[in-house]
């Protein structure tokens, strides 16, 4: 099994996969500077919260990398004002400030440094941030693959998986690692509009690796619930609050009451550095909203009338209620999940 890496680190550029992906056509972006790497995040080149965090600390090293300070106290101002720069590209994604942040603890650490060698350092950083997510991904991927039987239906909202982040992803991970151990299941994807990452990048990847996949509307997922052909649902996350209420994609809170309407398990599956504790409860949690041509002019064909109104929010936030457990890289989060995540973060 192959994956294009969504973010690969080359000599002089941040080489990223082209995420506006249509079967028929997949190439890489080179990115020279912050300002190409916080276009990348912004229009979607790179997507899925933990490689925008991965474009962000590389992003952050490109916007620093020719600084000609000499002072620390002189990078850092620089330093700090690339990292504020990239963190606004998008809101709702902790993973992006995370990891920002991790970038700026490691400066603070090493200040001590000649600024060259502090280049170096920061660089070594953001690839440590890289093969941490690729590492999480897999152990996600072990973790969910006990929950999953020979002949099960799976249905997944948006893209989640290795074009998403990581080799194996988060929501696909234990699908792929389930079929490396001869357990193989039948995947429902929705579409996901109005950006189609189901349809373009979950139906792709799990078509080239030979997974069993089925392309739906998102109109259709109560359908094939009632028609008993989903006996689990596992979806990515943008934002994991405190509680455990979870952001993802928009339609993925429509996904969870349906599940609850069918009795049907739903897992989300992130690494715990798309958990902030920081954030009580969903309500606090920014919801991005999107450009209308998205929904007006998807893919440059328009399907609405000029001047119409619209309303693009990116994500939605599921209640913890309607969640049965959070996969992450240390095991699966149950209710009561503002204890479960005080206990799982205090531990790490
Ligand atoms: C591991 S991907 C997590 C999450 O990110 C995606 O959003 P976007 O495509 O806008 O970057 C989607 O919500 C995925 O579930």
């Amino acid at each position: 099994m192959t994956y294009l890496q969504s973010v690969k680190w080359e000599e002089d550029a941040l080489v990223l996969l082209d995420q506006r992906l249509l079967p028929t056509k997949q190439e890489y972006v080179r990115l020279e500077t912050a300002e190409a790497a916080w276009h990348a995040i912004k229009d979607l080149t790179v997507r899925g919260a933990p490689a925008i965090g991965m474009a962000a600390a590389y992003g952050l090293y490109l916007g620093i990398r020719h600084s000609a300070q000499e002072t620390f106290d002189g990078f850092w101002a620089e330093m700090r004002e690339q990292s504020d720069y990239l963190n606004a590209s998008r809101p709702t994604a902790v993973n992006l400030g995370w990891a920002l942040r991790r970038m700026e603890q490691k400066a603070q650490e090493e200040k001590h440094l000649p600024i060259s060698e502090l280049k170096a350092v920061l660089l070594d950083e953001a690839k440590r941030i890289q093969d941490s997510d690729e590492a999480a991904c897999r152990a996600i991927g072990e973790y969910g693959a006990e929950l999953l039987q020979d002949g099960m239906g799976i249905l997944t909202h948006c893209n989640a998986g290795g074009l998403a982040t990581g080799r194996y992803g988060t929501a696909l991970s234990p699908i792929y690692i389930a079929a490396e151990k001869g357990v193989h299941v039948k995947v429902y994807a929705d579409e996901t509009r109005p950006v189609l990452q189901g349809a373009r990048l979950t139906a792709y990847e799990l078509q080239e690796a030979g997974i069993d996949v089925t392309l739906i509307c998102d109109n259709m997922a109560a359908m094939v619930m009632k028609n008993g052909w989903v006996d689990g649902v596992i979806v990515g996350a943008d934002r994991i609050a405190a509680n455990g209420d979870t952001a993802n994609k928009i339609g993925t809170y429509g996904v969870a009451l349906l599940a609850k309407a069918h009795n049907i398990p739903f897992y989300v599956a992130a690494p715990l550095s798309t958990i902030d504790i920081m954030t009580p409860d969903g309500s606090a949690i920014p919801i991005e909203e999107r450009d209308e041509s998205e929904i007006t002019i998807g893919f440059g064909t328009r399907t609405a009338p000029e001047g119409v109104k619209v309303y693009n929010p990116a994500f939605d936030v599921t209640p913890h209620e309607y969640i049965t457990g959070i996969i992450t890289e240390k095991g699966i989060i149950r209710a009561p999940f503002a204890e479960s995540i005080h206990n799982l973060m205090n531990n790490e």
